[in-house]
């Protein structure tokens, strides 16, 4: 990990990598589902509650309910075993049925949706707050990137009065301690994304999860490795944890390079891309796709401009001296054939000499410009 300038911390080749390695797989810090607590979700599949795979349309004999809520189901015995260890454990469960029950449904009900997946981020997280918890895992977390805001201390506040006195005595937790959580998973969470099927409906998010390693991933437009989940796969197809991350090279990486992948899908437009990074993550991207893109569009505004400002003096100055304008006209007409393709051929020179800047598309547009003013004056004189 290294301090990369305009980007913080980021992760960087150590050595010379090559394209398809797998350079990192990681299990999540934190896990939760994405379905409000109280709404049906949108989504067309029902998934286990601890691994997050496609529960069967019908229940057949391998998927289990839990006796206590009735509210989660779990695709085998195992997964409900190992989730009555962890994410499903006794205190979870209480605590995700109270919220369910009136009044504290209530509640949460005269609230956005939002709130509603930010108390199942909060459930899921508690082992974060016990006093005999492992501290490495709360600082690694409070070290993520994210400080909160005016909104999310509102919210912060808001789910303390609900939460707090469903956690347990030995929890430290603090309005403070929910606002981070929520700063710190608004902007390092990963979405873990309904199955693809080409003519099924559009993916949506079944699950959200915080890699403490994988975060530090920063975003490029034009990434140099990808992630693979394999959120698709079923049960037997592979024997990792479907919840974990795993991140592979797209290409090659030389020693010291940056290793990034994109935040979302790359086939996005640039002001999209450009929005969604601002609204959702807070910074504008330099990347080398970002930068080449706003040139072009500086030197079509640039050359857009001009042409404008060319053509109203053209109309001015034609209205002004009618005559002497029509007189001049073929003229003129063979001058600017001429010194528009000889000043189109010098630029052109010029800019193979030039470094790909907005300052030089922008000089060279304006001595475009003028030359084909000063003639023009030169042809109406
Ligand atoms: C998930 S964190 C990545 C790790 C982060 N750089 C850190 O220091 O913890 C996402 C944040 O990293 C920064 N970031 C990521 N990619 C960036 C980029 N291409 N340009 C500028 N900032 C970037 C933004 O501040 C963003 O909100």
């Amino acid at each position: 990990m290294e301090q990369i300038p305009g980007k913080g911390r980021g992760l960087v080749a150590s050595q010379p990598l090559k394209a398809g390695q797998i350079v990192l797989t990681e299990s999540p810090l934190i896990l939760y589902s994405a379905s409000p607590l109280l709404t049906p979700s949108s989504s067309p599949y029902t998934y286990c509650d601890h691994c997050f795979r496609i529960l069967p349309l019908t229940h057949n004999s391998t998927t289990v309910t839990c006796p206590s809520c009735s509210n989660h189901s779990f695709c085998s015995q195992k997964c409900f075993s190992l989730a009555l260890k962890s994410s499903h454990s006794t205190w979870v469960c209480k605590a995700l049925m109270s919220l369910q029950q009136h009044p504290n449904s209530t509640l949460l009900q005269q609230h956005p949706q939002e709130r509603q997946v930010q108390a199942r981020l909060i459930v899921a997280s508690h082992k974060l707050f016990l006093h005999n918890h492992t501290p490495s895992e709360l600082d690694t977390f409070l070290s993520l990137h994210g400080t909160p805001d005016d909104a999310i201390l509102d919210a912060a506040n808001f789910l303390h009065s609900l939460i707090s006195p469903l956690f347990p005595p030995q929890a430290q937790l603090s309005v403070d301690l929910i606002a981070q959580l929520l700063a710190k998973d608004r902007l390092n969470s990963f979405g873990l994304m309904d199955p693809y099927s080409p003519d099924g409906p559009q993916r949506s998010i079944k699950a959200y999860a915080i890699y403490p390693k994988a975060t530090f991933f920063n975003h490029d437009c034009v990434p140099n490795a990808c992630r693979f989940d394999y959120v698709d796969s079923t049960n037997d197809d592979y024997e990792r944890n479907s919840t974990d991350i795993v991140i592979r090279l797209i290409e090659d990486v030389d020693e010291g390079k940056e290793v990034c992948i994109s935040y979302f899908r790359i086939g996005r437009d640039y002001c999209t891309r450009k929005r969604i990074l601002m609204e959702d993550y807070g910074f504008t991207c330099g990347c080398d796709r970002c930068t080449l893109k706003l040139i072009g569009m500086v030197k079509k505004t640039t050359v857009t401009f001009h042409t404008c400002g060319f053509l109203a003096s053209m109309f001015v100055r034609g209205r002004i001296v009618r005559e002497l304008w029509l007189l001049c006209l073929q003229k003129m007409m063979c001058h600017l054939m001429f010194w528009n393709v000889t000043s189109v051929v010098i630029l052109r020179l010029m800019l193979l000499n030039w470094p790909l800047t907005p300052i030089s598309y922008y000089i060279s547009s304006l001595v475009e410009i003028y030359m084909l003013r000063l003639l023009l004056s030169f042809s109406i004189a």
